[in-house]
Order: structure tokens, then C-alpha cells, then sequence
């Protein structure tokens, strides 16, 4: 079901998703999605605890097959692209970081380079110093020498950011890039990233897309342009005012919704579970 008018319909989509179907064993979690991203647009993907937020990401960054249909970036076939090409096409944050062995935060983001590099000596100047830029907008600078084993869960997920963001892709894709962040450093990353998706610094119309699995409805409301949310066998696309609807927010997470006009800004509050 499309929600809205779509404002960046005129641009060539980044990544499109034709008649997707996603499946985990025999369970089809989406079926016959169609789906366009384009440059500039910030989108959040909503839906209730196993709906098929992380599963639907995963499909649509190539790391696993479609049940049907495909994924296209740029027009061209995922299946398609090199790991190489892919790599500067579409990065993925995933939900949680796992270190198996010990390396210090700098290095571990300078390893988002490696789309950019070939053979030895590729941990150049250039690279330390973009990752250092990284860690700074991230506000983890200070922690560059740590070791990423003794992080904290929401330091961690942040020097993931700070990777992808040297990775520099043209979509980036993260699952649940806040849930592991305390307020103020929620409003860092949702701010990062409606930045990226509006960038202009380089380029005008902008090139990067990005698409965020969340759970924060509030969140997603003051920094998301557009919205997918998951429900039982319905989904619902567009400006993220137009899916933001208490209704439809029922339809999908089964709880009724209070709205809290606060000047521009509206509030959703979960109130009471629908049987
Ligand atoms: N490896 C797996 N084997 C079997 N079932 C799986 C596997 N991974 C996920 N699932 C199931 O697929 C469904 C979708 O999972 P997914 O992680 O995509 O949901 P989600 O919307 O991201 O959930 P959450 O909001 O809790 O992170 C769930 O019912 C989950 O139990």
C-alpha cells in the first residue's frame, strides 16, 4: 500500500526491490514487495519484534537469496556484483558487532577501507585520517587507541558507524543503529544520517540513500523522510507523515496510539493492546 506523495520520483531509484519475497524456512515473512529508494531519501523500516526488519535488510543488502523476485542497485541485479563493486555500492551496519579478536578502534575502522584497496600497504595516512574523521562524527575520537573487546555495547555499535561511514557506500543499510545508544547519542546517529541522506557538500542532487530498521516511532518521526513498515502480510510506504498515522501504527504493532501535537512535531504514544 503506497502512503503519500513520493517527492524524489523524478530520481533515478538507488536500490529497487521487484516483487521481493522473503522467506525463513517455510515462513514467508514478505511477499511480492516493490519498492524504490532513491538519492536523498532517509528511510526507516518499522515493525513489530520478528516481523522481518533484519531478514528483509539482510535480502536487501545481498547477503541472502530473495524467496522470489530481486533486488536491483542501480539497476543492476545484486546477484550480479562483484563483492568488490558491491562493497562501495551498499554497507551494512548490522545489529550487533562480534570481535573475535582484539584490534584497536582505529584499526578496526580503517578496515572499512578495504572496498578502496588493493594488495599491501593499504593502511595508509589518508585512510587514518578519514578514519579519525569518522570517529569524531560518532563522537568517539577520544577512544581511538581502545580496544574494541572492552567496549560497551553502544560504544561498539558506534565505531560500526564510524566504519561504515569510511566504507562511504552509496546506500547505507543499518539495523537498529540506535538501540543500543542513550538520548543524547540517539539524536547524534539519527542526525548523521539524515545528513548523509541529504548530503550536498559533494554532490547536488544528491547520490546516498539511506535505510534504517528502528523501533523508535519518535525518532523515525522527527528524522526519517520515509517510511516502510512491516505488518502481517501488508506493507505500507512513503513520507514518513503519511505512514506516522495512529491507524495504521495500530494496524501494524496491535496497540492503539495517543498523538501529542507538540508545534511541529508529533509524539506517538503506545497506549493500550488491541486484542
Ligand atoms: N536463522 C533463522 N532460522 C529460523 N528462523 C529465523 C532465523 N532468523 C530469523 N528467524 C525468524 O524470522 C523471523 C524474522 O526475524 P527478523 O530478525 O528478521 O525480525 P525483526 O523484525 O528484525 O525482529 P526484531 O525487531 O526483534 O529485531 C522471526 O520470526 C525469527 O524468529
Amino acid at each position: 500500500m503506497a502512503a503519500g506523495q513520493e517527492p524524489f520520483m523524478n530520481v533515478a531509484p538507488l536500490l529497487s526491490a521487484e516483487q521481493l519475497s522473503v522467506s525463513v524456512g517455510h515462513k514467508t515473512l514478505c511477499s511480492g514487495l516493490d519498492w524504490q529508494v532513491a538519492p536523498g531519501q532517509f528511510w526507516c523500516v518499522l515493525g513489530r519484534n520478528g516481523i522481518g526488519k533484519t531478514t528483509l535488510l539482510h535480502t536487501l543488502a545481498g547477503l541472502r537469496r530473495p524467496a522470489g523476485g530481486r533486488v536491483l542497485i542501480e539497476g543492476r541485479d545484486i546477484q550480479t556484483i562483484s563483492a568488490q563493486q558491491l562493497a562501495r555500492l551498499r554497507g551494512l551496519l548490522a545489529q550487533q558487532q562480534a570481535d573475535a579478536f582484539s584490534s584497536s578502534v582505529l584499526a578496526a575502522v580503517v578496515a572499512g577501507r578495504h572496498p578502496y584497496q588493493f594488495g599491501f600497504g593499504w593502511d595508509m595516512e589518508d585512510d587514518r585520517a578519514l578514519a579519525l574523521q569518522a570517529l569524531e562524527q560518532v563522537r568517539m575520537a577520544a577512544f581511538s587507541a581502545h580496544d574494541v573487546m572492552r567496549l560497551s555495547g553502544g560504544e561498539r555499535q558506534r565505531v560500526g558507524l564510524a566504519t561504515l561511514l569510511v566504507q562511504d557506500p552509496l546506500l547505507f543499510m543499518l539495523d537498529e543503529p540506535t538501540a543500543h545508544q542513550d538520548a543524547a547519542a540517539q539524536i547524534v546517529v539519527m542526525a548523521l544520517l539524515q545528513k548523509i541522506a541529504n548530503e550536498i557538500a559533494d554532490a547536488l542532487p544528491p547520490q546516498k540513500a539511506v535505510i534504517a530498521a528502528c523501533h523508535d516511532i519518535n525518532l523515525v518521526a522527527r528524522y526519517a523522510s520515509h517510511v516502510l513498515l512491516l505488518g502481517d502480510g501488508q506493507v505500507w510506504q512513503g513520507t514518513a507523515g503519511s505512514v506516522l498515522q495512529p491507524e495504521i501504527l495500530q494496524a501494524a504493532f496491535g496497540c492503539s496510539f495517543e498523538v501529542v501535537e507538540n508545534g511541529a512535531r508529533r509524539l506517538f504514544m503506545p497506549v493500550a493492546s488491541v486484542s
